[in-house]
């Protein structure tokens, strides 16, 4: 399947580099060959018809949906507004020339909405664990969040990411990233500084986070294509039938009764 309609900065063709080579669990350097060539003969299967979910999950205010928001639509707000339960946005993208669509689950960091948006968790493709570079108290929980946020999904890929890097010292933004980074290799993450108000390495994380999930995402096509093909158009049929704005609007309704 050809991607069509996907803006210019959607487009990605060349594979994304790590932030730190050095913390970073996931070595390879390019698309692995076989997605290469499934992609150049346009023998992707369904990848293109499937969505896959990304799930950003942390503490209070470290700046989750504006991370999500300077990527999504090129802005940035200074004023907090509390996620309610989760939001998510939908992000078309074309890879290898290949259509590839990322669901983004934004939950909320605050206690009173855990239960709501740890029922989102569920067969995350990539979890995202964020923490605030200037809040070093912040870092102290992404390994709680880590282990939440994976325990319904399998191999999830995992990245932690420290945002708000405009407000400190290089100095500062070192010496958190060293124990961010050790936290992050104890979990099997890779890690990332960034900052979504001056958007530095907003739009590198994200390519890179959707291009090693589209590198697995066909790669598991592959394998199981042959096999079950009848079983992957019955999934695909509910997924497309999964009518998410619905499912977004009964969710606010429910977070407003309690
Ligand atoms: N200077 C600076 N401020 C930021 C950055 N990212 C977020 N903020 C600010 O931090 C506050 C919280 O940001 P949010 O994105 O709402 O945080 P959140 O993690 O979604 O919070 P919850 O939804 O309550 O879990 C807001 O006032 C943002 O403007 C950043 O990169 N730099
Ligand atoms: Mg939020």
């Amino acid at each position: 399947m050809m991607a069509q309609n996907v803006p210019t900065n959607r487009i990605i063709t060349d594979f994304p580099a790590p932030y730190d080579a050095d913390a970073s669990p996931y070595k390879k350097l390019n698309f692995h060959p076989k997605v290469k060539t499934a992609c150049s003969e346009n023998k992707t299967g369904c990848v293109g018809l499937k969505i896959c979910k990304a799930v950003l999950v942390g503490d209070v205010a470290v700046g989750k949906t504006s991370l999500v928001n300077r990527f999504c639509h090129d802005v940035f707000d200074r004023d907090y507004k509390a996620t309610i339960g989760v939001d998510f946005e939908i992000e078309k993208f074309s890879i290898l020339n290949t259509p590839f669509t990322l669901q983004i689950w934004d939950t909320a960091g605050q206690e009173r909405f855990k239960s709501i948006a740890s029922s989102y968790y569920r067969g995350a493709h990539v979890v995202i664990v964020v923490f605030d570079l200037s809040e070093e108290g912040t870092i102290s929980s992404i390994s709680r969040w880590m282990e939440d946020a994976t325990a319904t999904s399998t191999n999830p890929l995992k990245f932690v990411v420290g945002t708000k890097k405009d407000l400190v010292s290089q100095a500062a933004c070192r010496a958190a990233e060293d124990r961010a980074k050790e936290v992050a290799q104890s979990l099997g993450a890779e890690y990332w500084s960034l900052s979504a108000k001056t958007g530095e390495n907003v739009k590198s994380f994200s390519f890179r986070c959707v291009s090693l999930t589209f590198d697995a995402a066909v790669l598991r096509e592959l394998e199981s294509s042959g096999q079950a093909s009848q079983k992957q158009i019955g999934a695909i049929k509910i997924e497309k039938s999964d009518n998410l704005y619905d499912r977004k609007r009964k969710m606010k309704l429910d977070c407003c009764k309690t």
